[in-house]
């Protein structure tokens, strides 16, 4: 046994100095990168550019690893190498352990400063005022639907979209005994509690629900007290040392939210991009449908429309509309010229990669 394991992790030794010398040499070469960005004031994060790294390592993988593993690792790669540019601050709603958090790390990798807020307004404020270089905010709930607060601040905005991430969101009941003996409140943010009703009507129908500010929150109650149960992220379970008294307990098993990144950066062409605008039209027959007309005519996606109330002002509706391409795709740019000309309003609110 050990005389066959030994050649083998002989072998793995000699692999990893050849990786080691390798991250090695491709940290130093990041660094040249980041010498000649200071020269011409250049951004250090550069998401196409991550995008391509990211789409080619999935194209170009021999296996067996995962493409979505070796993904994990060449974010991490670049992440590193990037810090080695410059360290960069991200904000998010947090505490620590809530899904926001999950959504920087999916984007950014570790080797960041994430900076937690305690609202998504906070989280627009700090990036505005320049205390983190990018935001991440949750956009939308494939259960739930948009994140109105999220859409309204979008709107006034002086911060743009540089990148979306999506990801798989699982719900777990928690407690700090690991069971519901004695369990009196279930406390989660509300969209949680929403994405997990039908399950908790079966199951623990006459528990009260509270809402709270976060999931996260939610779990440090629990962990305080054990009259309370938390529904959040297992992430956050193990953060705050709770029980699993039941693991993915929303309704929906494929259950995903979307963040957008927003901060200072016009992100370039990636190949494989999408453009969120936000539009307003007169209050008058066939207003919308006319106001579309120009994506069908350049051949242009829609692949969002979402509708807010505008609460001031003349119009009646303020609609969010993600197509895809790149602003600076010449069919995208065509077909936005001609839609500014029918819009009472219009605000393009960034163009950036397709998440993976
Ligand atoms: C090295 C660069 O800087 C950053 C780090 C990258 C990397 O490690 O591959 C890629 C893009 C940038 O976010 C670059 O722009 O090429």
């Amino acid at each position: 046994m050990t005389d066959k394991l030994t050649p083998l992790r002989e072998r793995i030794d000699a692999i990893d100095a050849q990786i080691l010398q390798l991250l090695s040499e491709r940290g130093q070469v990041a660094q040249a990168v980041g010498h000649v960005k200071a020269e011409t004031n250049a951004p250090v994060f550069r998401p196409e550019r991550e995008a391509q790294v990211l789409r080619g390592v999935a194209e170009r993988n021999p296996g067996p690893l995962k493409n979505s593993d070796v993904q994990t690792i060449f974010r991490e790669i670049m992440s590193s190498c990037r810090a080695l540019e410059k360290r960069v601050t991200v904000a998010f709603l947090g505490p620590t352990g809530t899904f926001s958090e999950q959504a920087v790390f999916q984007q950014f990798g570790t080797a960041i400063d994430a900076l937690p807020c305690v609202s998504i307004d906070e989280v627009f404020r700090a990036t505005e005022a320049g205390t983190a270089d990018f935001g991440v905010v949750p956009v939308e709930n494939s259960s739930e639907g948009a994140i109105n607060r999220t859409l309204d601040l979008l709107l006034a905005t002086t911060t743009i979209i540089s990148g979306e991430v999506s990801i798989a969101v699982h719900h777990s009941l928690m407690t700090k005994t690991g069971t519901m003996d004695g369990v009196t409140v279930v406390c989660a943010h509300s969209q949680a509690l929403a994405q997990c009703q039908v399950w908790l009507n079966q199951h623990y129908p006459n528990i009260e629900r509270r809402a709270v500010a976060s999931n996260a929150e939610a779990a440090v109650l629990a962990s305080q007290d054990p009259t309370v149960a938390a529904i959040a992220s297992e992430m956050a379970g193990e953060q705050y040392r709770l029980g699993v008294v039941q693991a993915h307990i929303q309704d929906d098993p494929h259950n995903r939210t979307r963040f957008v990144v927003i901060g200072q950066l016009q992100t370039g062409r990636s190949g494989k991009d999408r453009t969120g605008i936000v539009l307003a039209v007169p209050n008058k027959a066939g207003a919308v449908y006319n106001l579309l007309a120009p994506l069908e005519k350049h051949g242009v996606s829609m692949t969002r429309f979402e509708s807010r109330p505008a609460r001031i002002g003349t119009w009646e509706y303020y609609f969010y509309v993600d197509i895809e391409g790149h602003v600076h795709d010449a069919a995208v740019a065509r077909a936005l010229e001609e839609l500014k000309d029918n819009a009472a309003f219009f605000k393009v609110l960034g163009s950036y990669p397709q998440s993976l």
